[in-house]
């Protein structure tokens, strides 16, 4: 699984370059960190990556990906239901039986250390215990991306801390994972880092 990027550029209708003349690869197994300044144009890039957003210019190429998962920087679930529920549904999606779904999901959750509150509904989760609840699904999801966006935007320091802890042990799946970033500590988890900063890519390996 591989996307190429060759010399994208980037504008919204009637607004100034965000970035010019892009070009990188990333392939399955590597965590890339896209960093740079508010609006610099970090979303942007994760939507094109994604497909859902066409660049201005240049040619994106994806192979092999069959599925995309996005974790957004403000938790999104069903308040009733509880964490099990959020991580074995997309399991029983995949077609996993109930209890295969059950086990799975507990193991992913496990390794989030989310094992104990696996009962507790989404309403009742901390923004951190929410936050990593949305990495867990969308682990449970299998995807051939997992595209996060700024996902310690939104927490104190103590919560950054364990989301960070878990994007490092994302670094083993087998999945491209993008993660876009303000926080020096996410961008530590990822073994590539994208700086938009001075609207060109600088990267560093
Ligand atoms: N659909 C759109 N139409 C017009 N302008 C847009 C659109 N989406 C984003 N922008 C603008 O493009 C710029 C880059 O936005 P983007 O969200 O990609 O930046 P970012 O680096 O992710 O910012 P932040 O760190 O604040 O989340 C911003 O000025 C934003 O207002």
């Amino acid at each position: 699984m591989q996307i190429n990027l060759t010399d994208v550029s980037h504008s919204f209708s009637g607004q100034p370059q965000l970035f010019t003349h892009v070009t990188f690869s990333i392939c399955s197994g590597e965590m890339v960190a896209i960093v740079g300044p508010s609006g610099s144009g970090k979303s942007t890039l994760l939507s094109i990556l994604a497909g859902w957003q066409k660049p201005s210019e240049g040619e994106v190429l994806r192979s092999g990906i069959e599925s995309i998962s996005w974790v957004f920087q403000n938790p999104h679930g069903v308040a009733q239901r509880s964490a099990l529920d959020h991580v074995s549904l997309p399991l029983l999606a995949r077609g996993l039986g109930r209890s295969e779904a059950d086990t799975e999901a507990r193991r992913i959750l496990e390794i989030f250390g989310l094992l104990e509150l696996s009962h507790r509904p989404f309403s009742s989760l901390s923004g951190g215990e929410a936050q990593r609840l949305m990495l867990s699904r969308a682990v449970a999801k299998k995807p051939s991306v997992l595209l996060v966006d700024e996902p310690t935007a939104q927490l104190d320091m103590a919560s950054a801390k364990t989301v960070n802890a878990v994007l490092s042990s994302l670094s083993g799946i087998d999945s491209i994972v993008v993660v876009a970033t303000h926080d020096f500590h996410t961008r530590d988890a990822c073994s590539r880092v994208i700086d938009l900063n001075d609207f060109i890519i600088d990267e560093s390996s």
